[in-house]
């Protein structure tokens, strides 16, 4: 079921639920201009015995444009959508910009969480220069300056992306991705530096590293660990985006560690 949940600056951000309703949930956050489909191997993984509630993150897929963003508001939306569905709790995924939203979540909201899974993110991902470029170049010339050069971040050359239905989807959703809600998250990439502030998580955060992901690397993984309290890295044999390289080990690690808690 897709619905729409108005966030509380009253935008509208797309939300799609899955699975039985009193099933334990696990919301899920997409990466930079990608959105909710690109978890569709782990809707599936997990869909029988978790409630799954994907969402595009805002500027993204059919969610609302917003002219400005910063980590706070993407966080802020997250709670939105459990408000909205009256959910007191719950377990998050994320990926990338939705991992990072996910660290703000752990560090501003542990009370809503069970847990959280930090996929291929850090504690701040690149550098705040040149978020700031891209958001000027895709303002200045749209997605396609950025399209081009993005399936060698996703994927590894092990992955024939080509011939991946997902993979392939998930690059179109990028170029369908607005220019002005990519900019927007660039901008709040770039204002998003949570290294002095993790080690406050105090919920079970699983971090999921891509052995060949040259965006967030290893070492950001590792550098989560040794500053979150209760954490455990796990590494897969993926570039940037694991969970459609390697969607079944993915799968069964967030599972894993799931239900490792209870
Ligand atoms: O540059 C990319 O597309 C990779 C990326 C960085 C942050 C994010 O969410 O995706």
């Amino acid at each position: 079921m897709t619905i729409v949940i108005r966030n509380r600056q009253g935008k509208k951000l797309s939300v799609e639920i899955t699975g039985p309703d009193e099933a334990p949930v696990v919301l899920f956050s997409n990466s930079l201009g990608t959105d909710k489909g690109m978890w569709e191997p782990q809707v599936n993984a997990l869909k029988a015995d978790y409630r799954i509630v994907t969402y595009d993150a805002r500027g993204h897929g059919a969610s609302q444009i917003v002219e400005n963003a910063s980590l706070e508001n993407l966080g802020a939306d997250a709670i939105d959508i459990l408000d909205g569905l009256s959910i007191a709790k719950a377990h998050f995924c994320g990926i990338s910009m939705g991992g990072l939203t996910g660290l703000w979540l752990g560090i501003h909201h542990p009370d809503r969480f069970h847990s959280v899974t930090i996929a291929n993110a850090a504690a701040r991902i690149g550098v705040p220069v040149a978020w700031q470029e891209r958001a000027e170049t895709v303002t200045g010339h749209g997605l396609a300056p950025v399209v081009s050069g993005t399936p060698a971040r996703w994927f590894s050359d092990d992955f024939d992306y080509k011939q991946d239905a997902l993979a392939m989807r998930t690059i179109q959703s990028l170029a369908d991705t607005s220019p002005q809600g990519y900019a927007a998250a660039c901008r709040a990439l770039a204002g998003a530096d949570l290294r002095e502030q993790i080690r406050q998580i105090p919920i079970p955060v699983l971090i999921i590293v891509g052995t060949r992901d040259p965006v967030t690397t290893v070492a950001d993984g590792q550098f989560m660990q040794a500053h979150i309290p209760d954490s455990k890295l796990s590494e897969l044999a993926a570039s940037h985006l694991s969970n459609i390289e390697q969607p079944a080990a993915f799968s069964q690690e967030l599972r894993h560690f799931i239900e490792s808690l209870v």
